[in-house]
């Protein structure tokens, strides 16, 4: 498995905007496996803040679907599966506030660079939080350019070894 874009269904009318970005049925014949959720949260971040990349190890791996319900973001996943051939492949995508959704899989570590303020990511995952197995790569020690100068970082998310 590899991190993907899934497109979701989008409805338009003079009220506004309505947007369901998970449907277990739909989720299940694009992707091959029933996602279950076990847990739901969201961050808010402002423009040039990078929050990863982050990983839950062992028994709490988990597998991600992300979507955003303001501003935009260039979402990175990178592989972390030591057994895989494609060990340190990076994927990137530009996410914008509409009817896609990332999916990534529990083998990778995620982050991404808000591109503007008040950029509000929404998180569904398979798995519950274990801050124990809570972990991350130095953002900048894998095969990718954020082509930002001076980003702004948690000083934990800044400790984390390369890759
Ligand atoms: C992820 C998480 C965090 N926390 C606590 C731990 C800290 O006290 C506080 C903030 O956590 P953190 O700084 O790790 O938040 P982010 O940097 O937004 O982390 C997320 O950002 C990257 C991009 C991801 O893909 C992960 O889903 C997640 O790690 O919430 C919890 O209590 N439960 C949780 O599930």
């Amino acid at each position: 498995m590899v991190p993907r874009i899934i497109n979701t269904k989008q409805f338009s009318d003079n009220r506004g905007l309505f947007i369901k970005h998970f449907n277990a049925t739909n989720f299940a014949e694009l992707i091959g496996f029933e996602f279950h959720i076990k847990e739901c949260f969201y961050s808010v971040s402002k423009k040039n803040v990078i929050r990863g990349m982050h990983f839950q190890k062992n028994e709490s791996a988990c597998n991600k679907i992300i979507f955003l319900t303001s501003g935009s973001v260039l979402d990175v996943c990178v592989n972390i599966d030591k057994l895989s051939v494609d060990y340190g492949r990076v994927y990137d995508f530009r996410l914008k506030c509409n009817n896609q959704a990332i999916f990534i899989p529990k083998n990778f570590a995620h982050g991404f660079l808000a591109l503007e303020d008040n950029t509000s990511m929404i998180y569904l995952q398979d798995v519950e939080y274990n801050k124990d197995n809570d972990s991350g790569i130095l953002y900048n020690s894998i095969n990718f350019n954020w082509n930002i100068v001076n980003p702004i970082l948690s000083e934990r998310d800044l400790l984390f070894n390369s890759i």
